[in-house]
């Protein structure tokens, strides 16, 4: 039996626990696969989510798990889709957030689509094609200085025009503020002139319900999580769905927690300086020596650990330190010799009896998700705006799992973590 209205791709894993968290807010059924999975569909539900790894894969790659993914939703029944990038329109120098929409757009015989990132909550805005955070620039925010996907411009249609081969477009803030009508006839003179991408300007929810209103029937949306949000609602007015759907599952789990940060984000350093305060015991990794060691050293301290006590390991790290283990590691070996000695860690915690991980970092958490060789999630209560928990079972156990984007959540995120889930 297959129910799915909604397919959703998301290129990195806390991509898709903050899109899933959004789609639940509403109340609807949503299902969250980790990598496309290897047998058919059945038992779907009405939202499907497909985590995918792909943010910094080589463009040839990230199109090619896009289609699978796609497929395999369409085989579920999905006749609308979804392109999850970040928020900040993370890409690389070569950029999979082109590539991917336009192979989308032809294996769904669709000549447009929007692009909007914006998430208001989180501090997100689009206005004249310019992604804003908070009130900086995109340019000029600590996102210039990702350890991965550094952005150093802020305009989109700039961002997007070298990574597709079709025109690129905006409907902007004035248009998207007189309504739906507007915002259909703005994409339809696109159309006419050949503009297959259009940037869609966005300041407030308000404004993303409108443009979610005006692109309801599109076959391919891409965007932020938020844009998202009001599909939901619109779709259950419709009558597309069961007005009884299943709510979110909340489980009650052992307080045994890890907690894992991989993220160098100007807000994952404040959490990770904020937990430090606590008491919480904690290991800093220091990648040269990582380097030289191995993952022994930080395994014999866990082994150690009591983990009602929630310990931390992080490689969190200011700018300039990511700056020099990188220059003397090389980027990418010295993001993979993190991630993956966070990934031992999470499955000696597992062992160990943790029943809480908290992950930050959107590679990070693909490795350790990958590692702890979960296949699907399903989405529980919000601690932050996109960050949802999330509960797996492994080996007869319920884990909660928690992965939070670098950027997101309050500086006290570990701890209200935690707390969320004692008082469930
Ligand atoms: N101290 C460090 N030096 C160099 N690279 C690091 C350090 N700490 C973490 N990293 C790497 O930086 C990357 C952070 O990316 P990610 O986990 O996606 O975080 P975010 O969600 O903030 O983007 C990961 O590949 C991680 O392994
Ligand atoms: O849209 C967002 O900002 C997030 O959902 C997201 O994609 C996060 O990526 P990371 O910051 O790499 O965790």
């Amino acid at each position: 039996m297959s129910g799915t209205l909604f397919g959703v791709i998301a290129d990195d894993f806390t991509g898709a626990t903050d899109i899933a968290g959004l789609l639940s807010r509403a109340g609807v059924k949503v299902s969250l696969r980790i990598g496309v999975p290897s047998e058919q569909p059945s038992q779907t539900s009405p939202f499907e989510v497909i985590a995918l790894k792909s943010r910094t894969a080589p463009v040839a790659e990230a199109v090619a798990e896009t289609r699978a993914a796609l497929r395999w939703l369409q085989s579920a029944g999905a006749t609308r889709f979804f392109w999850k990038y970040c928020s900040t329109f993370d890409s690389t120098a070569e950029g999979n957030i082109g590539p991917v929409a336009e192979a989308l757009m032809a294996d769904l015989n669709t000549d447009q689509t929007v692009y909007c990132p914006a998430f208001p909550e989180n501090g997100r805005s689009v206005f004249m094609g310019n992604l804003f955070v908070g009130q900086q620039l995109l340019s000029e925010s600590p996102m210039k200085d990702h350890p991965l996907t550094p952005m150093r411009d802020s305009n989109l249609m700039r961002l997007l025009a070298p990574q597709v081969t079709k025109p690129v477009g905006l409907t902007d803030r004035l248009t998207v503020a007189q309504g739906v009508k507007a915002v259909q006839s703005s994409l339809a003179s696109h159309r006419q002139e050949g503009i297959a991408h259009v940037i869609v300007d966005a300041v407030a929810n308000a404004d993303l319900a409108i443009i979610a209103e005006a692109c309801r029937d599109m076959p391919l949306m891409t965007g932020g999580s938020a844009l998202a949000m009001p599909l939901p609602a619109i779709y259950l007015a419709d009558g597309l769905l069961a007005a009884d759907a299943p709510k979110r599952h909340d489980r009650k789990v052992g307080p045994q927690t890890i907690v894992l940060s991989g993220s160098c984000s100007a807000m994952t350093n404040a959490q990770v300086d904020a937990y430090r305060e606590t008491g919480a015991p904690n290991f800093q990794l220091d990648p040269f020596e990582l380097a030289q060691t191995g993952p022994d050293p930080v395994l014999t301290w866990l082994a150690d650990q009591d983990l009602a006590r929630a310990p931390m390991i992080y490689a969190t790290a200011k700018p300039e330190s990511v700056k020099a283990a990188q220059q003397k590691l090389g980027v990418t070996q010295a993001g993979e010799l993190i991630e993956s000695t966070l990934a031992a860690c999470a499955v000696a915690a597992l062992d160990q009896g943790a029943a809480r991980i908290i992950v930050a970092g959107g590679e990070t958490s693909g490795a350790v998700t990958k590692a702890l060789q979960v296949t699907q999630l399903d989405i529980a209560t919000e601690i932050a705006p996109g960050v949802p928990w999330s509960f797996c079972t492994s080996e007869g156990r319920d884990i909660a799992l928690a992965l939070k984007s670098g950027n997101f959540g309050a500086a006290s995120f570990f701890s209200d973590a935690q707390t969320k889930l004692d008082t469930l």
